[in-house]
């Protein structure tokens, strides 16, 4: 419990994940995330960054353990509550981005909302792009885009409908460091100026070294899985 007496925004615990067909499961440490904390996910390729972030999106199923959203455990959502629920509360920055090259920068904005049968909110793309330096780029398709303006389009995206959580898989993945630095400082003023938190995962040493707030390691595959 936080001081207000309300349940932390995300509490993991006891969780574990096993890929069927592997030798062996992947154990996370337990810990709590409050409203509007950051916390960088640090662990060397393989050691199981991108998997934990799907356990805490509801999108695998752990083998034990629990993750618990402002207090209300995942497994007790069926596959369609957690659907809207991943939609509404959640803003995810893939490893790979996900963008249709069939859709313009505009359009792909538009999907979180008209995905779940929401009208779509022109003023709230606009404001986003305008945000990220993107205001040219509206009518563009995904190959038309650099990579480090790929990037920015699918955190716009992200952010479309106000999540709690923002959340980053290897965000600085083939961007310069003028670009991390830039992708790093979006990121974080994105989740501040919407008082969501922050969970970045990666193995980017770039990232750590410009890091203030809290810090996990998750241990490589060979110490940290049984
Ligand atoms: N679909 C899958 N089936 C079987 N094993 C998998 C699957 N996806 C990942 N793994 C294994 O699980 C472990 C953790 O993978 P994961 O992608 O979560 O690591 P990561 O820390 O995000 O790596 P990276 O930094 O390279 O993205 C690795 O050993 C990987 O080979």
């Amino acid at each position: 419990m936080s001081d207000t007496g309300s349940p932390p925004l995300l509490q993991v615990q006891g969780l574990s994940h096993h890929y069927p067909g592997s030798q062996r499961s992947l154990r996370f440490a337990d810990f709590e995330l409050a409203a509007g904390q950051h916390l960088l996910l640090r662990g060397n390729s393989g050691s199981g960054k991108s998997t934990l972030l799907a356990l805490l999106a509801g999108l695998l199923t752990p083998a034990s353990g629990e993750v618990r959203v402002q207090g209300r455990a995942l497994s007790g959502l069926s596959q369609r509550q957690r659907d809207a629920w991943r939609g509404e509360f959640l803003g995810f920055v893939p490893q790979r981005l996900h963008l249709s090259p069939a859709l313009t920068v505009m359009q792909s904005l538009q999907l979180p909302f008209l995905s779940v049968g929401l009208a779509a909110d022109l003023p709230r793309a606009q404001a986003l792009l305008q945000r990220l330096g993107l205001a040219e780029m509206a009518g563009r398709h995904p190959h038309q885009l650099s990579v480090g303006q790929a990037q920015r389009v699918a955190l716009a995206r992200a952010l479309m409908r106000r999540p709690r959580l923002l959340m980053a898989d290897e965000p600085s993945a083939s961007l310069d460091d003028a670009n991390t630095a830039q992708v790093l400082r979006l990121l974080q003023e994105a989740a501040a100026e919407q008082g969501a938190s922050l969970l970045l995962a990666t193995h980017d040493g770039r990232i750590a070294a410009q890091w203030s707030a809290r810090s996990l390691v998750l241990p490589d595959l060979a110490g940290g899985a049984a």
